[in-house]
């Protein structure tokens, strides 16, 4: 290996209390919200094909244009307290809202800097009631933070002499002190999720990023952050030069999952997905495949049982609404998750051989295994393959707790045929296990 002085700094996923809550929550909701939800895509009477939120960047969008829409945030029906009903209503247990995104703009009135909500004709803090009604609501809060500032007039996206090396001293000074700044605001927060961090000025600095995430835990012990802050002395993020995680879990899953358990490499990890194909900030017109519920939930699931938690973006309205999409599929997966939610909190990798019908999650520390079943099979039959060592010693529909028979098919394996071969949406089966020897067949019967 590499001596490394700025890598990762521990083996292996943390196992403290913040930790194992964060990995038991599972279920997160992002919010991407801020002036890009004004022009929503369009300007000019032009609809930008881009990611909303980065609008300013398109050509037909001039800077000062953009710079200026502060001057109309006002978001009259914002209600937080309705938002947090939503996101508990869908089942969700973290959310990370973006404090300030790739603009600079702040969704509270920091006191390094001019452009924020103080200066809008809303002129209130959003962030402090939006933190207080989702923890009443039971639902922890996480703040995401771009490091890239395209207000700030010491960003540099590198460093190429002297007077850029000096503004870059002050724009990690900057950056320093409104994180601190939201963790005295915001005490009750479990986290941050920093992006726009591939720039060389911040990637070269992999000290600076070092020291910056020991330094908020110092300042806030317990506080999550994945391995986007991170980068060490030679450049790598993410990863370091020696290939081991930095940060506290793998946070590099945007808008695309693990395909099997091998390639999270035994990490924590955390994907996040849009609706649309990417849109991130409101976008007046989705353009495209806009997935459904079942679809979220099949990628919610698959991650559970690959280990990683899963975050789903919403894009609220410039006046603090949500579009009629984003709300339906929120009480449509709300209404699964009601149902069959114990499959999905605590879950973890269950270390039964992928079958196609669907994913295996593991009750975190349990041998209660349960099935979340997609890919219904034409025979009606699951087959199931015991790990070695494991016994079966019941079955059970997860709707109505109906207890199901297993047929033992030689060695380890089972079919579980089901009753009723229609679905509608994902079917949830438990399994009770035990440890013992795969003895001959029928130990199910034996043990009924
Ligand atoms: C492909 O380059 C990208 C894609 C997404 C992003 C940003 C999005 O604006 C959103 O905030 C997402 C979480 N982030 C990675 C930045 C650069």
């Amino acid at each position: 290996t590499i001596a490394l002085k700025h890598g990762a700094h521990r083996m292996g996923n943390r196992t403290d209390a913040d930790m194992v809550r964060w990995r038991s929550l599972r279920f997160g909701q992002f919010i991407h919200w801020g002036l890009y939800a004004i022009p929503a895509g369009e300007w000019n009477g032009k609809t930008y094909n881009g990611a909303a939120e980065w609008i300013r960047s398109w050509k037909e969008m001039p800077h000062k244009a953009y710079d200026q829409l502060y001057r109309q945030f006002n978001p009259v029906n914002f209600n937080p307290q309705q938002w947090a009903a939503q996101a508990k209503a869908m089942g969700a247990k973290y959310m990370i809202i973006t404090t300030k995104h790739h603009d600079g703009f702040c969704l509270w009135p920091s006191k390094y800097s001019k452009y924020t909500i103080a200066a809008s004709p809303w002129k209130k803090d959003l962030l402090g009631p939006m933190i207080d009604a989702y923890n009443k609501a039971g639902i922890d809060v996480h703040l995401y933070f771009s490091i890239i500032d395209w207000n700030h007039p010491d960003y540099r996206a590198s460093l190429k002499n002297a007077a850029d090396s000096a503004a870059g001293k002050r724009f990690q000074v900057f950056v320093k002190n409104q994180l601190a700044e939201l963790l005295q605001r915001y005490p009750t927060i479990k986290g941050f999720w920093f992006d726009g961090t591939w720039d060389d000025s911040w990637k070269n600095d992999g000290a600076f990023s070092d020291e910056l995430e020991q330094y908020l835990q110092a300042l806030h012990p317990g506080l999550v952050m994945g391995s986007r802050l991170r980068a060490d002395e030679k450049g790598a993020r993410h990863f370091d030069s020696n290939g081991r995680l930095m940060g506290d879990y793998e946070q590099g899953w945007e808008r695309k999952l693990p395909a099997t358990i091998a390639d999270v490499h035994g990490n924590d990890w955390e994907a996040v997905m849009t609706v649309p194909e990417n849109q991130w900030g409101y976008h007046a017109k989705w353009m495209g495949h806009v997935k459904t519920v079942n679809e979220i939930l099949e990628m919610l699931v698959k991650s559970v049982s690959l280990n990683g938690n899963f975050v789903l973006n919403f894009g609220p309205k410039a006046d603090g609404t949500y579009r009629a999409e984003e709300q339906q599929l929120a009480a449509g997966i709300g209404e699964w998750m009601k149902v069959n939610g114990a499959a999905v909190y605590d879950g973890t990798y269950a270390g039964f051989e992928k079958q196609d019908w669907g994913y295996y999650i593991r009750k975190s520390g349990t041998d209660s295994v349960y099935m979340v079943v997609f890919n219904m099979p034409v025979s009606g039959s699951l087959r199931v393959k015991l790990p070695a060592r494991t016994e079966l010693t019941g079955v059970s529909m997860m709707q109505g707790n109906v207890a199901l028979a297993p047929e033992w098919i030689g060695r380890n394996e089972y079919f579980i045929h089901l009753p009723n071969k229609q679905q509608e949406s994902p079917m949830v089966i438990l399994l009770k296990t035990v440890k013992g020897e795969n003895k001959d067949k029928g130990n199910v019967e034996k043990a009924r």
